[in-house]
């Protein structure tokens, strides 16, 4: 009987809160996942990233596959002993980052060969070998191989790369064996035109997945082009499996995206962007490279819960971005990660009580109000 499981507790418009159970832990709707793309989340200690809020975090098949390899980390325990991160793990199944990183790239029916961007080795990716790596990983929840375009796209392009994704994810669902102990979901793709989505979801449905991942989104569209496909899409999806957002996003598209019924989200943009001197807080985001901070002693935020954004001074963290130290971007990464978690856990209060609407527009006024 299968071990990873989705309740749905409360719904608020089309806004869901729910929880993930499974044997390494829950995971709490909607939920921000920070990536930890090569089996590290960059510049956090494990503990440090629980210690943010997160219940799961993201790994990358395309990344660990070239290194260290799947058979090496599976020879180790399995990526939840290598890295020392006991909870749940996400693992995406590599054709995403295929497309941007390898070189010398060839998509056929069976799958996709490519060399290596590090030393350019040849490999190949199908929906068979990405299940077996992310089962050598151990990871709870994977994804089904498939084929992410970038937008704007013709068309017949959209509609070529969405059925090609529905035959692999018919191939990873027997290449799954029904696993017990991990979660398979579906990515819907059908970029910007809802006929093909509908059509994406309905084939997904009739092969039958334990949630669907909607993919092919924050590919270089707007906001809300965005935002319509996802007000399109998820009344489409069935109401008692989660939904997973690919690479989403900045605090407000997470936060639309959770209006729109979405459930999980990951992105890197909140590491990456403490790595260059950028600060979320709850007024919004504070460029910390710029020399207007140097004199500054005031901290980024005095009420906020995390101690991170009360006992360092705005100049100082100004001095470490400007001198590149390694100190400034491990705070800003935990800054920025505990500020997510803060979003998320936040909303799933809300949707509780059935206030969404109210905290979203508070969210919205704080960010316009910043005194950044
Ligand atoms: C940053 N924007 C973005 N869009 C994505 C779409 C897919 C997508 O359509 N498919 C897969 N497999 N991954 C995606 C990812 C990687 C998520 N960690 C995406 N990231």
């Amino acid at each position: 009987m299968k071990q990873v499981t989705f309740t749905l507790s409360a719904t608020d418009g089309m806004a869901r809160r729910g929880r993930i159970d499974t044997p390494r832990g829950e995971i709490n709707t909607p939920a921000f996942m920070p990536v930890g793309t090569a089996g590290t989340v960059k510049a956090m200690y494990p503990e440090q990233v629980r210690d943010t809020g997160a219940d799961i975090l993201l790994g990358n098949t395309y990344h660990l596959m070239l290194r260290p390899g799947a058979e090496r980390v599976a020879s180790l325990g399995g990526l939840h002993t290598f890295m020392n991160w006991e909870r749940p793990i996400l693992t995406d199944s590599g054709g995403f980052q295929v497309m941007s990183l390898a070189k010398l790239r060839k998509l056929t029916e069976r799958g996709v060969t490519f060399k290596s961007h590090i030393d350019g080795s040849a490999y190949e990716l199908t929906p068979e070998r990405s299940i077996e790596i992310q089962t050598l990983l151990d990871s709870d929840i994977i994804m089904q191989l498939d084929e992410c375009i970038a937008l704007p796209a013709e068309r017949k392009e959209m509609e070529r790369a969405m059925e090609l994704s529905i035959r692999w994810a018919d191939r990873s669902k027997t290449a799954f064996n029904n696993q017990q102990n991990r979660m398979l979901f579906g990515i819907v793709q059908g970029g910007d035109d809802a006929e093909l989505r509908s059509r994406s979801a309905a084939g997904l449905q009739s092969i039958g997945f334990d949630g669907y991942s909607i993919g092919g989104l924050a590919v270089g569209e707007p906001q809300e082009v965005m935002f319509r496909v996802l007000s399109d899409i998820t009344p489409e999806l069935p109401a008692d499996k989660p939904r997973y957002l690919m690479g989403v996003g900045k605090p407000d598209d997470i936060l639309g995206g959770i209006e729109r019924g979405v459930d999980m989200f990951d992105c890197v943009h909140p590491t990456r962007a403490g790595r260059h001197g950028h600060a979320y807080t709850r007024f919004g985001v504070i460029n910390l490279k710029n020399a207007r901070h140097r004199d500054d002693h005031r901290p980024l935020d005095e009420a906020s819960p995390n101690p991170n954004c009360r006992r360092w001074s705005r100049a100082y963290l100004h001095h470490l971005v400007k001198t590149e130290e390694i100190l400034g971007a491990m705070v800003l990464s935990q800054i920025n990660l505990a500020y997510y978690q803060e979003l998320t856990a936040r909303a799933r209060a809300a949707i509780e009580a059935g206030r969404m609407t109210d905290f979203a527009a508070e969210t919205r006024a704080a960010w316009a109000a910043g005194d950044l």
